[in-house]
């Protein structure tokens, strides 16, 4: 049976469905209810569901974080004016984060508001990006700098779209799920370690991946339910992101995804928490572990490049002054939001290094 989760915030209220195996033609029909829509989507989602996709009105935008951008923002801006959509309409993100984040802030603009519907068809758009409204677009300068609190009117999760995903992007998106696990969760941490990359997709392990999605989404729900402006226990969300965001930056998205970005990110927190005592050297390692296991980076291939992106951390949008607000690892399943200094930061790290 499939899962249902309900996100409410102060303006309202949706469903997070989540099954395996049951989004099709007739439910892609359900969800557009007859209204004028759109189903935004890229060029390597479309080659994969094509056949899914093929009845339906799509615009098939380029693959990658460069879509997050003004330039794509203005081309769908274009194709709703010239297909007349109006505040009934509705926007359907089909794809990963890339395309959530965009379709997602178009919908908060065109007419400051229409509807928009959230189909995750990787795993960080699952358990992430999909929940929540954070919508986005990047600036030449900083990710995510232009963007909204903007919820979908649902979010509809079938977890066989992973099944196309390459081993790479399925990585990245366990970056987050790892996030859930250190950060909220030490049971969801503990079934992570019994499982590997290889295994995500076997059919023996569906209800395991189905409850992980779920987990995931249950923790995002309660906590965008309590702070959806992140202004304040939202913010444990970001953790690794500080840094995360700076490294993905500096290599201007091409040397490293966000999954792999906040993973070293995360890594970092770890070993300051270590070397601050709150964990000992058995946690540390078995946290490094379990990302290897999901084939993910624990630093940066050339780690002497540190002190220059750490540069780009002012920009951060957690960031009030020379104060940045730094989620720290307390312990597995245990984050906290601490207000430091940049030059703290700075020299935490090189104290690690
Ligand atoms: N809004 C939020 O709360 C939030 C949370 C986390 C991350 N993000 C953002 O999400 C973005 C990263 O998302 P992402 O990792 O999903 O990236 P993405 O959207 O670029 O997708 C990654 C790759 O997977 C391909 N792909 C997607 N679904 C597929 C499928 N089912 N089969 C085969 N290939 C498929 C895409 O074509 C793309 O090449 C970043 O911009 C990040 O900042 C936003
Ligand atoms: O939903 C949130 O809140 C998050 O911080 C989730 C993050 O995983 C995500 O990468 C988000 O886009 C980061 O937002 P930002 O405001 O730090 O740019
Ligand atoms: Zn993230």
């Amino acid at each position: 049976m499939a899962r249902s989760i309900t996100v409410t915030t102060p303006q309202t209220e949706y469903d997070i469905t989540i099954d395996a195996g049951w989004i099709d033609t007739q439910k892609l029909n359900e969800i557009i209810q007859n209204r004028k829509y759109l189903i935004v989507t890229d060029e390597t989602v479309y080659s994969h569901y094509e056949e899914l996709l093929n009845p339906f009105e799509c615009v098939v935008l380029p693959v990658g974080e460069g879509t997050k951008s003004l330039k794509y923002f203005e081309k769908v801006i274009d194709m709703l004016q010239d297909k007349q959509f109006n505040r009934s309409s509705v926007l359907i993100a089909f794809g990963g984060g890339v395309i959530g984040d965009l379709t997602g802030y178009v919908a908060a603009s065109y007419m400051r508001g229409i509807h928009f519907v959230q189909i995750p068809t990787t795993m960080l758009a699952m358990v992430d990006s999909s929940v929540g409204g954070k919508v986005a677009i990047n600036h030449t300068s900083a990710k995510n700098l232009i963007g909204a609190f903007y919820q979908p009117e649902a979010v509809y999760i079938d977890i066989h779209f992973l099944k196309t995903l390459p081993k790479k992007i399925l990585s990245d998106g366990m970056a987050e799920v790892i996030k859930y696990g250190l950060g909220f969760d030490d049971h969801l941490f503990d079934k992570l370690e019994t499982l590997n990359l290889d295994q995500l997709n076997d059919s023996e392990h569906e209800k395991t991946v189905l409850d992980i999605v779920e987990t995931c989404c249950r923790i995002k729900a309660q906590i965008v339910h309590e702070d959806e402006r992140d202004v304040a226990m939202r913010q444990l969300l970001n953790l690794g992101h500080t840094i995360g965001h700076a490294i993905e930056q500096f290599y201007q998205y091409k040397k490293y995804t966000h999954g792999q970005a906040i993973a070293i990110g995360m890594v970092v927190k770890s070993k300051i928490a270590l070397l601050e005592k709150r964990i000992d050297q058995q946690t540390c390692e078995r946290i490094e572990n379990l990302f290897e296991q999901y084939h993910l980076p624990l630093e940066l291939d050339d780690p002497k490049m540190f002190s220059t992106i750490l540069e780009a951390i002012h920009l951060d949008k957690k960031s009030t002054g020379s104060q940045i607000k730094w989620i720290c690892v307390d312990a597995i399943g245990k984050c906290r939001i601490e207000g430091t200094q940049y030059e703290e930061i700075v020299r935490k790290i090189k104290n690690i290094e």
